[in-house]
């Protein structure tokens, strides 16, 4: 299905959680989703149909890692970043300041924007909410994040507000700039790191100001899960029930049901991805190490039941082998496991939604983990 606007319907909920649908020119969303990251214009050891048979509806990228290379103003002259990728479904892009926080050096920071060298080659560059806009179009994503500082875990209370109120300032600079773009969505990124009472104000800030969407930033950064969680209890409630809510950068399997059920309906995260390249599997039952020797005579898939490639037609013996070896297929299988186990995980969320049965799902879910891997 597509529609010529950007739209959201809840069609379930089951105590805080939603089972809904995001409508847009390029696609439906179910809710609630996970969203694979592709960086650099790619999933990486994935090929976009891949990532489509794994079930994912909206993929990520970066503007901060787009903007240095190849650079907006390429991807654009090429036909912007879905033809470039070759993916025609939904792209989200985040608007670059978490990335040039974590990835570049030299940076100075004012109300104006930030300035930075570049990580891969030195070279000087300036994102401003209005530079952020203009990347985000030029890549032509369809859900644009607006520009923001993640405020660093811990925060006092005095470093934490002074974050969250230029961030809101910057939400206001991005919607100024992101204009009327049918189809189009801008969301903005509720701060406030874990003070309930500056989380409501950015709430409020952000409503005022109106967006088609609104994401939980400021978590995953280090707080852990049980913090996470005592902040999501309240955070998301304050944000528009009528529009999606993103939760980013999260998370583990545990992290996503935890989310779900406080009433996240977006999340994306690099763990199934990064882990599967350095062996990790991501079960049912937990997470499988195939680094570990024990894997080396096991002829069993890595899930039994699992209808992916890498447990139809290999042995742990193999992933064990090649990841060992270092051979890209290790990496190509495993991130195709993860991606699956993911966004079967997100299914059984849906299904437990609609079904009114959330609470049982997330028992089993628990019951399944620590039964641990055999
Ligand atoms: N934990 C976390 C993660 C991300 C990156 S989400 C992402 N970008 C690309 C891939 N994934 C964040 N991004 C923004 N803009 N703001 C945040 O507060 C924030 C917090
Ligand atoms: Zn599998």
């Amino acid at each position: 299905m597509t529609s010529a606007t950007f739209g959201f319907a809840v069609q379930a909920t089951c105590g805080k959680a939603r089972a809904g649908t995001i409508t847009t020119p390029r696609g439906d969303i179910r809710t609630p989703a996970f969203m694979p990251v592709g960086t650099a214009a790619t999933v990486k050891a994935m090929l976009p149909g891949s990532v489509r048979a794994t079930g994912a509806d909206i993929l990520l990228g970066n503007t901060y890692h787009l903007m240095l290379r190849p650079t907006a103003e390429r991807i654009a002259a090429l036909g912007g970043l879905h033809k470039f990728m070759n993916w025609d479904r939904p792209i989200l892009t985040d608007s670059g300041g978490f990335q040039v926080m974590s990835l570049a050096s030299l940076r100075k920071m004012t109300e104006k924007g930030v300035t930075f060298r570049s990580h891969i080659d030195g070279s000087r560059h300036e994102i401003t909410p209005e530079r952020s806009m203009e990347i985000q179009r030029l890549l032509g994503s369809d859900i644009v994040m607006a520009f923001d500082e993640c405020t660093p875990y811990p925060a006092d209370e005095g470093t934490a507000r002074a974050s969250m109120e230029l961030s809101m300032r910057w939400a206001q600079r991005s919607r100024d700039a992101f204009g009327d773009r049918p189809g189009h969505a801008l969301f903005g990124i509720q701060q406030g790191s874990v003070y309930a009472d500056q989380r409501a104000e950015s709430a409020s800030k952000l409503r005022t100001i109106g967006f088609d969407g609104y994401a939980v930033g400021g978590l995953a950064v280090g707080e852990g899960q049980e913090k996470m969680f005592e902040v999501l209890d309240y955070a998301p409630d304050m944000l528009p029930e009528d529009k999606p809510r993103y939760l980013m950068g999260v998370g583990k399997p545990s992290d996503i049901v935890g989310a779900v059920a406080r009433g996240i309906d977006m999340m994306d995260c690099v763990l199934p991805s990064r882990s599967g390249r350095t062996g990790q599997g991501w079960t049912a039952r937990g997470q499988v190490n195939l680094r570990n020797a024990r894997h080396r005579d096991d002829p069993r898939p890595l899930e039994e039941g699992c209808t992916c490639p890498a447990c139809t037609g290999y042995s742990r013996a193999y992933l064990h082998h090649v990841i060992k070896s270092d051979e890209i297929i290790g990496s190509m299988l495993l991130t195709w496991h993860n991606l699956h186990y993911y966004q079967s995980l997100m299914q059984g969320l849906r299904d437990a939604i609609s079904a009114g049965a959330l609470a049982d799902f997330t028992a089993a879910f628990h019951a399944n983990v620590a039964l641990g891997d055999v």
